[in-house]
């Protein structure tokens, strides 16, 4: 469903991203692991649009333009960030509306020509992000403001306001970063739940999260593929062994 081909970012003389081939099958969770400074984050970014990228991105086939936030949108692809980005003091539930708020009817035309309409909509649109909230776990601090949240509820919050744009695939930037292991347990079983019904990339250093969820890896290396298959083949492969500063990938941690 999405089809990466020659991809490439460069900052000056870094080549972050270089000529990177990759695709995302339907229902599929894409671990996508490499040392740091690899160019994982800069593939994401490229892929939804946020840096200037150059090569061909296909989703269900169509070409997507590069370099453009609003093409990526449109294509479905939904990004969650390594940072929380989440409004401090609006309360969980709106940051979480605020994600579905480019669809329907929106602006102040919508609002003074068809105001039952416009109240309709918005109430349908708490309902799904009460009702993402609930799958999350979220529903209790759902009027609290995203301030008062643990780091781990504001990712969280995050990701709800991402499956709320109703996105064809989510790309999630190391989303265990800064939680504990049972936070992190935690986080993989809402991961599986949601993969159900969304493919998604999924960026993380911990690699028990990403043998137990994955079905399938791609590694990088200084901006380029140097390996992609199933977690097991992939973190027994030299090429990804010697990425690792030369030691053996610890599939438990
Ligand atoms: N805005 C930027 N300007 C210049 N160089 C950048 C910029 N963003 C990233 N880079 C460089 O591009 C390369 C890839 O960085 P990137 O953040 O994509 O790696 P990463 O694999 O996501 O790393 P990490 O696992 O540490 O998050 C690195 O050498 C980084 O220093």
């Amino acid at each position: 469903m999405l089809r990466a081909e020659g991809v490439s970012v460069h900052y000056g003389g870094v080549r972050a991203v270089d000529g990177v081939d990759a695709h995302l099958d339907e229902g599929e969770l894409l671990g996508l692991i490499g040392p740091n400074g690899s160019g994982k984050s800069t593939l994401l970014n490229a892929l939804c649009g946020v840096v200037a990228a150059s090569g061909k991105v296909r989703i269900d086939g169509r070409p997507m333009p590069l370099g453009s936030p609003a093409a990526a949108r449109r294509n479905g692809i939904a990004r969650v960030f390594q940072v929380p980005q989440t409004y401090p003091e609006l309360s969980a539930l709106e940051n979480v509306v605020v994600g579905s708020h480019e669809q329907g009817l929106v602006g102040v035309a919508g609002a003074w020509f068809r105001r039952r309409a416009m109240w309709r909509l918005e109430r349908s649109r708490c309902r799904e992000a009460m009702e993402t909230l609930e799958m999350l776990g979220l529903a209790d601090v759902a009027a609290a403001p995203a301030e008062s949240l643990s780091y781990g509820q504001r990712r969280l919050v995050d990701l709800a306001r991402a499956m709320v744009a109703q996105p064809r695939l989510v790309l999630l930037d190391e989303p265990s970063a800064g939680l504990n292991d049972s936070e992190t347990e935690h986080l993989g079983g809402l991961l599986r739940t949601i993969n159900r019904d969304l493919p998604m990339v999924l960026v993380d250093h911990k690699m028990g999260l990403i043998t137990s969820l994955c079905h399938r890896v791609t590694v990088l290396d200084t901006g380029t593929v140097v390996a992609d298959g199933p977690p097991g083949e992939v973190l027994a492969d030299p090429a990804v062994i010697r990425a690792y500063l030369g030691g053996p990938v610890d599939a438990e941690s």
